[in-house]
């Protein structure tokens, strides 16, 4: 498996990332590109595909995946390739890829191919003049932090880690909301860089506690927690979760703090406590009863059952379901609609709906913070960490 991905990265290389360029010199493929029906994103996409060879941040191989296979259907239209053998995994992998892009549009696939790219690029190391890059707020290391349109978009941007929430990401986290809570936006939206929305705590925060003082650090790490999620019981505007891909553990349990949650169809939500000896967070406790019924949130919350985006959002979990194909262009054109409307109205409106119940939700997130601090101390957790950790479980 490892020695599979390392072969992808390597033919990724060779093969994707200096083909449309390289292999293929820029003029023939201004000329090929000539052909292909005019739209809109025409320009944008030579460009796109010109700033891939700059990304300096390696993409996971899921993502390298995508570009790959959006830059075939938008070039060559549906996959016409001969299946290669169940042996032959990279060229395999590429070829599911691209053929899982059915008969999307060559426009579409172009447009896809734009949005992911321009993506990829906010998450670069600015530089200076580099197109872009005084949007960029600057302080931050696992996250990027971007505004523009009304909208404030916060990316968890650990992608090699699955967007996994180490503790200078929950600081980073709550900085970004205190900011975005006051600046001139009208709304603010939390998605992830990557294939995946976020893997949730970084099990990794556990290490220095068992070495350390165990009562300490829980104790510690149930006022970072409790913290942590006041940040958005108290968030003032519109907070809206675009869920990229897979989600596990807290980036779920908050989403009952969230207004809105569009997620796309590769999207899961996994709230697996009681495997990792631990218990609900977020005002889940509270939230995921009140939102699906107290039958469906004890399997999420209980069970540590993983429901797809279409069950969640058939619960009531999540606003809308969107392909992931069409994903980045629908939420970002209907969320600029919405960035639009009068702020303070909107700022009202969510504190009617939600302001009645702040003082129990704050109570609750105690509670829930207070429950783990001891739970962070059991035998169950310790060993649910350390088998994660020791590569021996994964959830
Ligand atoms: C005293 C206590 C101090 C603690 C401080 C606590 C602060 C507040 C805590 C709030 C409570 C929150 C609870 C939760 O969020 S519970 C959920 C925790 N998450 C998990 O258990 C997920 C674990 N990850 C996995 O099971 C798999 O990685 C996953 C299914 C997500 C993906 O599998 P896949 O095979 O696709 O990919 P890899 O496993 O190879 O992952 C790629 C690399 O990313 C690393 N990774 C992924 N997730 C995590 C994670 N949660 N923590 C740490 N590292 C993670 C993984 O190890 C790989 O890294 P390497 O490439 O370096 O091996």
């Amino acid at each position: 498996m490892a020695a599979a991905a390392a072969g992808l990265a390597s033919i990724w290389r060779l093969s994707h990332r200096l083909r449309p360029l390289q292999v293929i010199s820029f003029p023939v493929l201004q000329l090929h590109m000539s052909r292909i029906a005019m739209g809109g994103s025409q320009k944008d996409f030579e460009m796109a595909v010109n700033q891939v060879k700059r990304l300096k941040n390696e993409p996971g191989n899921e993502v390298k995946l995508k570009l790959y296979a959006l830059y075939k259907q938008a070039t060559e239209g549906p996959c016409n390739m001969p299946k290669p053998g169940m042996f032959d995994f990279i060229n395999k992998a590429k070829w599911d890829s691209w053929n899982a892009l059915g008969n999307l549009s060559k426009e579409t696939a172009r447009q896809n191919y734009v949005e992911l790219v321009s993506n990829l690029s906010a998450s670069e190391p600015s530089s200076p003049g580099k197109p872009g890059a005084g949007r960029k707020q600057a302080g931050y290391d696992t996250l990027v932090v971007t505004s523009e349109d009304g909208i404030t978009k916060i990316m968890f941007n650990r992608p090699t880690k699955k967007n996994a929430l180490n503790h200078q990401m929950y600081q980073e986290l709550m900085a970004a909301l205190e900011a975005a809570g006051k600046d001139d936006s009208a709304i603010t939206v939390i998605t992830g860089n990557g294939d995946y929305y976020s893997s949730g705590n970084d099990l990794n925060n556990f290490t220095d506690s068992l070495q350390d003082d165990i009562e300490k650090s829980a104790q510690n790490a149930a006022i970072l927690l409790r913290n942590f999620v006041g940040c958005f019981i108290d968030f003032p505007k519109p907070l809206i979760a675009m869920v990229n891909g897979p989600a596990v553990g807290i980036p779920v349990t908050l989403l009952g703090l969230f207004d809105i949650i569009y997620a796309s169809d590769r999207a899961t939500f996994h709230t697996p406590f009681s495997h990792l000896g631990q218990s609900p967070e977020g005002c889940s406790s509270y939230m995921f009863p009140k939102i699906m019924g107290s039958a469906k949130a004890a399997e999420m919350l209980i069970f540590g059952k993983k429901i797809t985006a279409k069950e969640a959002c058939a619960q009531g979990l999540v606003t809308e379901v969107f392909p992931d194909s069409t994903f980045q262009k629908e939420v970002w054109t209907r969320l600029k609609v919405y960035a639009k409307l009068p702020p303070n109205a909107m700022r009202i409106s969510k504190q009617l709906i939600r302001n009645m119940e702040k003082e129990k939700l704050h109570a609750i997130n105690s509670e829930e913070c207070r429950v783990l601090q001891s739970r962070w101390q059991s035998e169950e957790c310790a060993n649910a960490v350390m088998n994660f950790l020791s590569r021996k479980a994964k959830l």
